[in-house]
């Protein structure tokens, strides 16, 4: 279920277009905050889910070694300015007690987090919070890799610049040599 309030959004565009000096009557124009207005809901329709709630089903496997979905591409959009940031995230985890979860839920999570205004360490963190506090597994690393369009097409304009953030729980948080196999895993 959406909160978002379309009919807000549709004025909020409508000001900007005439704030910037645009005639929001012209043609090419006049069914923009409507289209504006769907594009926000489905951008942000994160913010009505839990990430947590896609590790509700685990399979009873007897695997406590690596698990990584790697290569996860996701947009998000920068709370500061609005515009997007972009790429990939890597989500490892190794599981205990026989907690296994979808392959596609690490994904789903990575889903509901990022269509929300965000900051990508906040993407990574809240990634690998809600695998430990659903699964409890041994470890959890989380590696998200982005690009910020708003490095890119304004401010400090630095088209390819790629920002990579890490968040490492659990067992992980010691075993360097573990951390070092899921990078090179990563890489590979
Ligand atoms: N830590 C972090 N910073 C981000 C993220 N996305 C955007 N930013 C930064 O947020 C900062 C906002 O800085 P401000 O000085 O308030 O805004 P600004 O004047 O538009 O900054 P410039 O981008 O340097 O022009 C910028 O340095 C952005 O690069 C993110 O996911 N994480
Ligand atoms: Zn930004």
């Amino acid at each position: 279920m959406s909160n978002v309030n379309y009919e807000q959004i549709e004025q909020a565009v409508r000001l900007i277009l005439e704030a910037i000096g645009e005639d929001p009557n012209r043609e090419g124009l006049v069914d923009t905050p409507k289209r504006v207005a769907k594009m926000y809901a489905e951008m942000f329709s994160g913010l009505n889910e839990d990430p947590k709630e896609h590790f509700q089903t685990v399979f009873s496997e007897e695997h406590e070694e690596l698990v990584l979905v790697k290569d996860i591409p996701f947009f998000s959009m920068c709370e500061h300015h609005l515009v997007p940031f972009f790429g990939v995230a890597h989500v490892a985890y190794i599981p205990r007690g026989g907690k296994v979860t979808g392959l596609s839920k690490l994904a789903r999570a990575v889903e509901a987090v990022a269509r929300r205004p965000q900051l990508q360490e906040r993407i990574t963190a809240t990634v690998a919070d809600a695998i430990v506090e659903t699964l409890d597994p041994h470890g959890v690393m989380v590696v998200v890799e982005a690009e910020h369009m708003c490095m890119t097409m304004r401010g400090v304009k630095k088209p390819g610049a790629k920002t990579v953030t890490t968040a490492v729980r659990g067992s992980l948080e010691t075993d360097s040599t573990a951390r070092a196999e899921i990078l090179s895993l990563i890489k590979g």
